[in-house]
């Protein structure tokens, strides 16, 4: 009698500690031997949601990437692919993080990248469509404002489009607002949020200083300040590295952190919401930046962006004419290079 309530309070434990396990998730990193793919596939390899991750770049050196990282004693496989091997990299994958692509020079513009990086989007998101349908894509290279879009299209004329799996991620864009308010004000940065909506690219960055919590306020001029030094955050880093790329590190932080919380809503946690650029009509941008719920089958709920003071509103309808236009750039794009 004994052994046998033994036995069934053994399995119930068993039962409850299997309920607590973390859904393991495959993941790919492509461009992954780049300035932000690299960085970005430690932080994924040390990610105990991860049980295995494959690296593809068109760069020989990235089964090399990948046996480095191999090294790392965390719960997860690491496998490297380059050449004619990215759908072998993709079999199986449920989040794929696109950073492939060429970054910055300073004097550019991210729509100046449109014309080298609309084809290399096109082409990677034109192979998850094939190896892993059902994958939720965040890209990151850019224009995200337009290889989103284009991203968009390739998937639809695949026909396994999914609107609730494609991340446009902008998540860098929130981690320098928390960041510069906590440093403004003399907070604690993990207890900053805040919003930024729109896109991402220059002046379609909008940073909803007056939703942060905690609360906070700013003397016009130092708000101003503040807004712009958001806005282009991209330009400070690249005139920093005079030459030498684009913000890679914060980056690869920011790409790390969202597909997270990604993954974290694929395994069924809840109350998960991020400020991604996504299909949307909260306004007449086919494609907004706004607060998203994530859930078990990726976007839950698009929110609006809320109440917004007059400054913040005449921000958002200045951009959005520039912000459609880079949207629809992508779209005419891909839908004349099938
Ligand atoms: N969304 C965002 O907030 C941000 C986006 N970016 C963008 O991310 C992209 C990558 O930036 P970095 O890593 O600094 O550049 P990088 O030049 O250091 O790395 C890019 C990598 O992509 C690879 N690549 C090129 N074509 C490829 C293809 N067809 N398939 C697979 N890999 C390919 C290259 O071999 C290289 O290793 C740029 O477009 C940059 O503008 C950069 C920072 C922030
Ligand atoms: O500025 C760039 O070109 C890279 C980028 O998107 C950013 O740092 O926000």
């Amino acid at each position: 009698m004994l052994s046998s309530l033994r036995a069934t309070a053994s399995r119930s434990l068993t039962r409850s500690l299997a309920s607590q396990q973390q859904r393991g998730f495959k993941c790919s990193v492509l461009g992954a031997a780049g300035g932000i793919g690299q960085p970005l596939s430690l932080l994924l390899k040390l990610n105990p949601r991860v049980t295995e991750l494959t690296c593809y770049d068109v760069a020989p050196v990235t089964p090399g990437v990948a046996a480095d990282l191999s090294h790392c004693s965390s719960n997860s496989k690491c496998t490297g692919y380059s050449g004619e091997d990215l759908k072998k990299a993709l079999d199986g994958c449920q989040v794929v993080v696109i950073p492939a692509g060429v970054p910055r020079k300073p004097g550019m513009t991210r729509d100046d990248l449109f014309n080298t990086n609309a084809s290399i989007v096109k082409n990677l998101v034109a192979a998850c469509a094939e190896a892993c349908p059902k994958a939720c894509l965040l890209i990151i290279s850019n224009p995200v404002n337009s290889t989103v879009p284009i991203a968009s299209e390739v998937l639809k004329s695949k026909g396994v489009y999914d609107p609730k799996k494609l991340f446009g991620v902008t998540t860098l864009d929130v981690v320098r607002a928390r960041t510069f308010i906590a440093q403004a004000k003399g907070l604690d940065v993990n207890k900053v949020t805040i919003p930024v909506i729109g896109g991402h690219a220059g002046t379609t960055i909008v940073p909803l200083i007056s939703r942060a919590e905690p609360k906070v306020s700013f003397p016009d001029a130092e708000r101003d300040a503040l807004t712009n030094r958001i806005m282009f955050g991209g330009d400070e880093v690249l005139k920093a590295k005079a030459g030498g790329g684009s913000a890679t590190l914060s980056m690869a932080f920011a790409g790390a952190e969202f597909a997270d919380k990604v993954m974290a809503a694929l395994d069924g946690k809840t109350g998960i919401t991020e400020c991604t650029f996504v299909e949307s009509t909260v306004t007449s941008s086919k494609f907004f930046s706004s607060p998203v719920t994530l859930g078990k089958n990726g976007v839950e709920q698009i929110h609006g962006y809320g109440e917004v003071n007059a400054y913040e509103q005449k921000l958002i309808n200045d951009m959005l004419p520039d912000l459609t236009a880079q949207v629809e750039k992508g779209i005419k794009w891909a839908q004349e290079n099938k």
